[in-house]
């Protein structure tokens, strides 16, 4: 009986085609491009069905559509190309260890170095008095090309802190906070804005925001909404859910363990 011949090589192979079609299904999800892709796949395969079935005429009209395509690629999504090499470009694969980490099957976990209590209890308060607010917390994908858009500090994190940013009378509680481990490292950020249209239509910029930058990034986004009060917790894209405040404390911990 033959042994099927899988080399290492194969194996990784087929990880980093995996790893590539998740980054690039993250970068056009709930975008436009999205349909581009679909009728990209869509004309490749009738192209393949037409070599298979030998039909010459067709087959060479589509042919020539695929020769220049990847020309076309590079144009229609140019915009996306830009954001995916960003991307890979400001992963930070060393970066608390979480990459190589995922990679492997046990889980030695330890405690988080971001002072999660004091971001749930800041939103507890802001939520009682209806203050708005949107925290993006960094994980893996550096945040630097959003950075970029507002004020840069360097800000040990507490809650009297970010009260202080969020409350509606201070000059910096326009836009998005930034943390990275224990630290605020902007604010007043400009966050790409999520296009999704599966977005209920209650949640207005702040939380399209959110969505956005947790589409394009591993980064986790919290909000607090300045008209009801409620926090909401956000990650690849899609609203967490969760009951008690307790609750978003013990996910929020778990995702940010190293
Ligand atoms: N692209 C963006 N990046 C960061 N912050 C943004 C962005 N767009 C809007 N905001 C913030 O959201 C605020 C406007 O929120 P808006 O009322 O549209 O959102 P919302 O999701 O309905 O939230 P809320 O429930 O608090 O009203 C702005 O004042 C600004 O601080």
């Amino acid at each position: 009986m033959d042994i099927i011949d899988i080399r290492i090589l194969d194996i990784l192979d087929i990880v980093f085609v995996a790893l590539l079609l998740y980054y690039v299904y993250k970068l056009v999800r709930g975008t436009a491009a999205v349909n581009i892709f679909i009728g990209i796949v869509v004309i490749y395969l009738v192209w393949l069905l037409t070599r298979l079935l030998q039909m010459e005429l067709l087959s060479s009209v589509l042919g020539e559509f695929i020769g220049v395509g990847v020309f076309a690629l590079i144009v229609v999504f140019q915009q996306e190309i830009r954001k995916f090499l960003l991307m890979i470009g400001s992963t930070n694969f060393t970066h608390n260890g979480r990459f190589f980490r995922n990679l492997r099957f046990s889980r030695d976990e330890t405690e988080s170095r971001t002072n999660i209590d004091a971001i749930v209890n800041a939103c507890q308060s802001m939520g009682e008095s209806l203050t708005g607010a949107l925290m993006v917390i960094q994980r893996n994908n550096k945040l630097d090309f959003v950075k970029t858009t507002g004020d840069k500090m360097k800000i040990e994190l507490n809650q009297p802190i970010i009260e202080s940013v969020f409350f509606k009378n201070s000059t910096l509680h326009d836009g998005a906070m930034i943390i990275e481990e224990n630290k605020i490292t902007a604010t007043r950020v400009i966050l790409p804005v999520s296009n999704d249209r599966s977005i209920p239509l209650r949640f207005g910029l702040r939380h399209r925001a959110a969505v956005g930058i947790t589409e394009k990034t591993d980064a986790l986004a919290l909000v607090v909404s300045e008209e009801t009060g409620q926090t909401s917790f956000i990650k690849d894209g899609q609203f967490v859910m969760f009951e008690t405040m307790e609750e978003l404390r013990e996910k929020l911990k778990e995702d940010l363990s190293r």
